[in-house]
């Protein structure tokens, strides 16, 4: 089974569900091997308003994914960060799974999950898959509002602050059932060979990628622990990357 990162025992409860869950699910249903993040970025370590800001990084690869990334974080007691993005290879025209949990000072303040179509709408096979789960929304009293980058995400999205512990078990539910899902379909749907359909798919990851680095709660973050350059070199080579 996939090594748990060192932070996750040291993380909000449901931060550390959720990550076990995905490294489970990952593990149960793919073949994976190590990615290699640029310049061993596999652990990071900065100050965020004089508190350590520790960055743990999980990278693998394995088909139809070019890459897996869960990144753990944590500053101090002040902030705690899941951050989860699959990339399909773009031969494929599979959605990209997507999660971010924040957490500061113990409190869930941004609990997210998505299968964000990189084509004009989510293949079929996920339509029917995630409607046949049923209105998930009416579960959460919290629904939060999508900020103006977030154009990338489905109708399916799940942006909420949990109310209570009842609403984080029921997030973790739904948040595995997406990645379940995307595991299961990313494996049935054939590759495209029309080079055309490929550079769309290409096309789309590259929207979503651009659309996720306009984030400046994630910036603002790493920019005060790491500085401007190096927060944006992290964005755009470990957190949002192109393939070649
Ligand atoms: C799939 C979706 C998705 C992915 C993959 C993703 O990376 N972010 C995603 C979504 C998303 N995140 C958001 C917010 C915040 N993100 C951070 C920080 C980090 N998040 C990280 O992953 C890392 C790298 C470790 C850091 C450092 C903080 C502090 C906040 C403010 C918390 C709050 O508002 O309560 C918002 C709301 C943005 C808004 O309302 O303007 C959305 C939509």
């Amino acid at each position: 089974m996939l090594t748990a990162p060192a932070l996750q025992t040291q993380l909000h409860p449901l931060i550390q569900r959720l990550s076990e869950a995905i490294l489970n699910i990952w593990g149960s249903n793919l073949t994976l091997a190590p990615y290699d993040l640029p310049q061993d970025l596999g652990y990071v370590e900065g100050r965020l308003d004089g508190e350590k800001l520790q960055i743990e990084n999980r990278c693998y690869q394995g088909d139809p994914f070019r890459k897996l990334h869960l990144e753990l974080a944590r500053a101090g007691q002040n902030l705690d960060i899941l951050h989860c993005v699959m990339f399909p290879q773009p031969q494929y025209p599979l959605p990209m799974f997507g999660c971010d949990i924040v957490a500061g000072r113990g409190q869930v303040s941004a609990a997210i999950v998505d299968l964000s179509p990189v084509t004009p709408s989510l293949p079929e096979p996920y339509v029917q898959a995630l409607e046949a789960l049923g209105s998930r929304l009416a579960l959460f009293q919290h629904r939060r509002e999508l900020p103006q980058w977030g154009s990338i995400f489905s109708p399916y999205c799940l942006f909420i602050r949990p109310s209570d512990a009842e609403e984080a078990d029921q997030f973790l539910a739904l948040a595995s059932r997406y990645l379940a899902i995307h595991c299961q379909l990313a494996q049935e749907i054939p590759p495209q060979t029309d080079p055309s359909q490929i550079l769309a798919n290409y096309q789309g990851q590259h929207r979503y990628c651009s659309q996720q680095q306009q984030n400046d709660r994630t910036r603002r973050v790493l920019e005060k622990a790491f500085g401007p350059e190096w927060a944006e070199r992290y964005m755009n080579t470990v957190l949002f990357d192109l393939p070649p």
